[in-house]
């Protein structure tokens, strides 16, 4: 029987629409699922696809079904699932080989899995891929990670699967070991802010403002014709007007208000703080979900304190969408900055615009505004977002409506922490003279940790508690 081009491991959501997109393209792909039932239902419905793709039972079937030097992608749960994969995968390989993780995937584990692959003398790749079902079948964005040569051996089936953008493939190959996989888990940091933010958009408009959810659904509808134009407010819209089939309705009245996760939110605020990269907003996001998942005792505090929140008294449709503007811009430049932080920490040389160029198409944080921050970062390498001539306007345009949305929500009660977060990133970074003197201060007072000060060298000068 013909070989196959690729092998793909785990036929769940992201796997079977992945083999599609592969086999569409032109090039044979080998299956194998844990369940084997899952593998044959796969190709049953693989209609015209079929003929591009051979199933197999087992490991050891799926290596004989490749042509060689081979290439294998895993499409699993991240953690230990992957590492039994890959070693249950090597001793039926050889040396030149190839395991790509395509997995979202913590960066630590992949760049401990490309240092085994590396003293060993095998290939591995660790690459992020972002778009969702429809975007791993019609065209993800790929980040990719590893040695350039292994990254040479499989781009042209990566690029043939990827989303276009102005005729550009969106996999680009980020950096060695966990970079690209880093990349990922940075844009999923960022997906979680952009939808945090939606969500708080969201409750104003509900219970601020008194909208019904056709009329939410509309006006996000109209926000996405603008600066605001994305897959995310696209989706939104969707999920906004969408009616419930059991009961008749409205979807959003039925969905409970706990958010899901699956940790590459929680990887990228912990990696932040490893880096010292202030991300508050994404951490913003990320606790606001810890918070949803606390249903019963948010029940219980509600009735202890009262959850009625109050309308939001002049702010209208115009300021809420300044402030989702300010807000996702902001956002946007703590991730990028995160980005800059990394690439220095781990020698990367991490290519800041071309990442910006990767999301423009196919993956979940997609947006006009994309195309405008791959443009200024490229304008002006080492300049960050925030003060980027263009972003700058931006946001000197739009703070004003975040500050008055904010001050609102919150004298009424709303939750509003991403963008309290971006709103207090702003007000923290334009001042030169902050209030950190006071935590130098009382950390020699307790500790002798030393201070630098501002009339003369060194950065040991203590206090007259010292004596
Ligand atoms: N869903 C999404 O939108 C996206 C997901 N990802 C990432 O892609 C990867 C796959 O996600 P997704 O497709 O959503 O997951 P699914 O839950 O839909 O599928 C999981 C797949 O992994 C297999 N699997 C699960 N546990 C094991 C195990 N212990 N041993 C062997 N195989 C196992 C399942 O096989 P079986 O049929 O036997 O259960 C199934 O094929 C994850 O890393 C995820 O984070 C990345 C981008 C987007
Ligand atoms: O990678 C993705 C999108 O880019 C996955 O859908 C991921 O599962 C989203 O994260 P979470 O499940 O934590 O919301």
């Amino acid at each position: 029987m013909e070989k196959a081009d690729i092998g793909l491991i785990g036929l769940g959501t992201m796997g079977a629409a992945l083999a599609l997109n592969i086999a569409e393209k032109g090039f044979r792909v080998a299956v194998y699922n844990r369940t084997a039932e899952v593998t044959r239902a796969f190709k049953a419905g693989a209609g015209d696809l079929a003929d591009n793709i051979v199933t197999t039972e087992s490991h050891e079937e799926l290596v004989a079904a490749l042509s060689e030097p081979r290439a294998v992608i895993l499409m699993v749960p991240a953690g230990r699932i992957v590492d039994a994969q890959i070693e249950t995968l090597r001793p039926l390989m050889d040396k030149p080989d190839m395991v790509i993780d395509a997995g979202n995937a913590d960066f630590h584990d992949t760049r401990r899995r490309a240092e085994a692959a590396k003293a060993a003398g095998e290939a591995f790749l660790g690459i992020g891929v972002s778009g969702g079902e429809d975007g791993a079948r019609h065209g993800p964005s790929i980040m990719g990670g590893g040695t350039p040569e292994a990254w040479d051996r499989v781009k042209h089936i990566l690029e043939a699967i990827a989303a276009r953008h102005d005729g550009q493939p969106c996999a680009t190959w980020m950096g060695p070991d966990g970079a690209g996989h880093f990349v990922k888990a940075v844009h999923n940091g960022i997906e979680y802010a952009d939808m945090q933010i939606i969500a708080e958009t969201y409750g104003l408009l509900r219970d601020g403002m008194g909208h019904d959810y056709d009329r939410i659904g509309a006006l996000f509808d109209r926000w996405n014709d603008g600066p605001l134009q994305s897959y995310l407010v696209e989706i939104s819209a969707r999920v906004s007007e969408a009616v419930d089939t059991r009961t008749g309705r409205p979807l959003l009245s039925v969905i409970e208000d706990t958010a899901g996760q699956k940790g590459t939110g929680r990887w990228t605020a912990i990696e932040a703080h490893h880096l010292g990269a202030p991300i508050p907003v994404i951490e913003a996001a990320v606790s606001a979900r810890n918070i949803s998942a606390l249903k019963d005792e948010r029940e219980r505090v509600e009735t202890r304190f009262g959850g009625a929140v109050e309308p939001l008294g002049d702010i209208d449709e115009a300021t809420l969408e300044q402030a989702m503007i300010a807000g996702k811009i902001l956002c946007y430049a703590q991730g990028f900055e995160m980005l800059r932080e990394a690439s220095e920490t781990f020698g990367w040389d991490l290519p800041l615009p071309a990442i910006a160029e990767v999301w423009r198409a196919g993956c979940i944080i997609r947006s006009a505004m994309l195309d405008e921050m791959a443009a200024a970062l490229g304008d002006a390498p080492g300049t960050p977002l925030l003060r980027a001539p263009a972003f700058a306007d931006r946001i000197e345009r739009a703070l004003p409506a975040l500050r008055r949305l904010t001050v609102a929500a919150m004298r009424s009660g709303h939750a509003v922490s991403a963008h309290a977060a971006a709103l207090g990133y702003f007000d923290q970074m334009r001042r030169a003279r902050g209030t950190a003197d006071m935590i130098q201060g009382q950390r020699d007072y307790f500790g002798r940790h030393g201070f630098a000060r501002l009339d003369d060298e060194g950065r040991d000068h203590h206090g007259p508690w010292a004596d």
